[in-house]
């Protein structure tokens, strides 16, 4: 289970701190070892928040001092929060002066308030051990460059620092991040293929029936793979068949969306998937299949996204494009022989249970590859064996983490921020996750803002979605509405007050104020109003554009986002727009926002 924290301040003498002060002779090698320890620390916080950062990296960082005891660590907690560093110093506190800082993974300071740096820098930090740099090419270097810029000491693992036990710590913090990794060299979210057989390699009985074949343990066990992917995908027959929920019941833990595969949409009209009260559904289909059906579902609150060609690889490429890090194909054979082939499965978690079905028809986890000799089956690297209760689980990369060189080309082209640019210079920039160039445009970035509410006092709001979100809720006379909007207003992260905002609106359509669709864009505007008036670098990245025209290149949301095709409304790209050229003094500021005057 993964529980919230953030930071935790604690002393402690590590072993290796003891061996290291015990022997000066074999000091330098005490002193290596420690490092490639508490590298290996930082990459394990930073497993800590698998599931909460995506598609951002997960990051971890631990501050030891020059006797080499722990002061301070901190993990990033979902993106839009703060940064790992700056939990660690704060943990550390007075300590943090003259310490080193271990690091799993380069900052990126996607903001250009370069918040990691500044944290080390003005904590005192005098030494940092960087695990990985970091692999977009937008960030790579520039963490490092400016750490050392400010006259600290920066040892990159494999770099600077290279030994045996180095290079098993580098593999911590690639490991950490291979979900990452892979996406961004592949352009499709890192892909797990997960099943549970019999010993006789049947997934099911003849009949289809697979109600249990691994234990509770191993199914417990399941959940959490669950909790750590961002969406969980079947194809249709698993549908007709087994009637699956899908959800992450471990508790705790991030709730990943569930995707339906299907050619034929041949689907039951009732099924536990078009229940969405508490995670959403996405059905992906051929296009023009079943369109009345379509309709059925979409009017229970499913997502029907259609293709021109409905293959695995097309549709992970559009799922990378939604923003998505890592997906868990709990499907059948034929599904999972689609995948493999289409080359989208990284790693495989195959739960094998001790029992035996038997049945010459019986279905098992991979359907037809085409293979005829063994000299072409596909053999698993880093594999993994561990007994779960009464099961075996055996674990491996279908794919090898890719390593680091060359740097992996950012999605987007960086544009230098200059303010010289001229008016007359068209071109469009698109944003959307907080990690692209132009990432603190995005509603998700972690700026604070601060709003006056009914009498006027003012409140801080940890981001504009926060805001935003509570503000679907602001006024309405219920207890459970007034209840939510404190709940979204302490949610910990923009991912996770977007959440509790959609969830409630579609779940309790009545306690949405009466003008919300009317005073939306407003609530917008202010929100985005305070945040580029308040944060000066945020103001000069904003007319730094001016002459493009800003897209949220959302392919799912067709109102604040520009569409899969440019059909989307972009109202948040406009309203941008509109504060550049405030900003810019082309136009002043309206008494209140509506979408016509947009
Ligand atoms: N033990 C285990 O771990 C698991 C067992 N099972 C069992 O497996 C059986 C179902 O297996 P299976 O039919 O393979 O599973 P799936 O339903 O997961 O996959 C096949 C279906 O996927 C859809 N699909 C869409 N695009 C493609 C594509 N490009 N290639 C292939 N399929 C595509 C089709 O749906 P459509 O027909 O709607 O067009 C197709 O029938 C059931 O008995 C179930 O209980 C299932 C999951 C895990
Ligand atoms: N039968 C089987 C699995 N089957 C998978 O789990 C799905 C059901 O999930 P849920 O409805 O959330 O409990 C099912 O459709 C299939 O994808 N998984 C396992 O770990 N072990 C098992 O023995």
């Amino acid at each position: 289970m993964v529980l919230f924290s953030g930071t935790k301040s604690y002393f402690y003498s590590s072993p290796i701190l003891c061996k290291s002060t015990a022997s000066n002779s074999n000091h330098s090698h005490a002193a290596h070892s420690l490092d490639a320890a508490y590298i290996k620390r930082a990459a394990q916080i930073a497993d800590n928040s698998a599931g909460f950062s995506s598609p951002h990296p997960n990051f971890g960082c631990v501050i030891a001092t020059h006797s080499g005891i722990v002061a301070g660590e901190g993990y990033l907690y979902a993106q839009g929060t703060k940064a790992a560093e700056v939990l660690a110093v704060e943990a550390a506190g007075g300590f943090s002066k003259g310490s080193t800082a271990y690091l799993n993974m380069e900052p990126g300071d996607c903001h250009g308030d370069q918040s990691a740096v500044s944290a080390l820098v003005q904590a005192g930090i005098t030494r940092v051990v960087v695990g990985i740099r970091h692999p977009l090419q937008h960030l790579h270097g520039n963490a490092i460059r400016s750490l050392r810029g400010q006259g600290l000491q920066v040892d990159v693992v494999g770099e600077d620092l290279k030994s045996k036990i180095m290079e098993e710590a580098r593999k911590s913090c690639l490991l950490v991040n291979a979900p990452l990794i892979h996406r961004a060299t592949s352009q499709v979210p890192f892909s797990v293929l997960k099943y549970a057989m019999t010993l006789d390699g049947k997934i099911a009985t003849t009949s289809g029936h697979a109600t249990w074949i691994s234990s509770k343990k191993s199914r417990n066990r399941v959940f959490e793979l669950r909790g750590r992917s961002d969406a969980i995908i079947v194809g249709g027959n698993t549908v007709r068949k087994d009637n699956p929920r899908l959800t992450a019941r471990h508790g705790g833990g991030h709730t990943p969306i569930r995707i339906v595969m299907t050619q034929t949409f041949n689907l039951p009209e009732e099924a536990n998937l078009w229940d969405i009260s508490d995670v959403s559904t996405i059905v992906v289909t051929q296009r023009g299949a079943r369109r009345s059906f379509q309709k059925l579902l979409a009017s229970k609150g499913v997502e029907v996204v259609e293709f021109d060609i409905l293959n695995p690889r097309e549709v992970m490429e559009y799922f990378h494009d939604r923003g998505y890090l890592s997906i868990l194909w709990e499907c059948g054979g034929t599904l999972a022989a689609s995948a493999i082939s289409s080359g989208v499965i990284h790693k495989v978690f195959a739960f094998v249970a001790p029992k035996i079905i038997g049945g010459k028809n019986a279905p098992s986890p991979v359907g037809e590859l085409g293979m005829v000799e063994m000299s072409q089956a596909l053999d698993l690297i880093d594999v993994c064996f561990e007994q779960v209760g009464p099961d075996m689980l055996i674990s491996g990369f279908l794919q090898p983490v890719p390593d680091l060189v060359p740097v992996i080309p950012s999605e987007d082209e960086t544009f230098a921020i200059d303010p010289s640019i001229t008016p007359y210079e068209s071109r469009i920039i698109f944003f959307y996750k907080t990690w692209d160039p132009y990432g603190a445009f995005s509603n998700f970035s972690p700026h604070p803002i601060q709003m006056p509410d009914g009498s006027g006092a003012y409140a801080t709001w940890s981001s504009v979605e926060h805001y935003y979100q509570a503000h679907k809720f602001v006024g309405v006379d219920e207890p459970v509405a007034k209840d939510c909007v404190e709940k979204i207003k302490f949610a910990k992260s923009p991912e996770e007050a977007a959440r509790m905002g959609r969830s409630m609106q579609k779940q309790r359509p009545d306690l949405v104020r009466s003008d919300w669709e009317g005073l939306k864009i407003d609530v917008m505007y202010r929100a985005l109003k305070c945040k580029f008036s308040i944060y000066p670098h945020l103001q000069s990245m904003l007319l730094s554009t001016a002459g493009s025209v800003l897209v949220e290149a959302s392919p799912h949301d067709l109102f604040w986002g520009g569409g899969r095709e440019g059909e989307g409304l972009n109202y948040l790209g406009r309203l941008l727009m509109l504060i550049r050229s405030e900003f810019l003094g082309e136009c002043s500021s309206p008494s209140e926002i509506t979408c016509e005057a947009l």
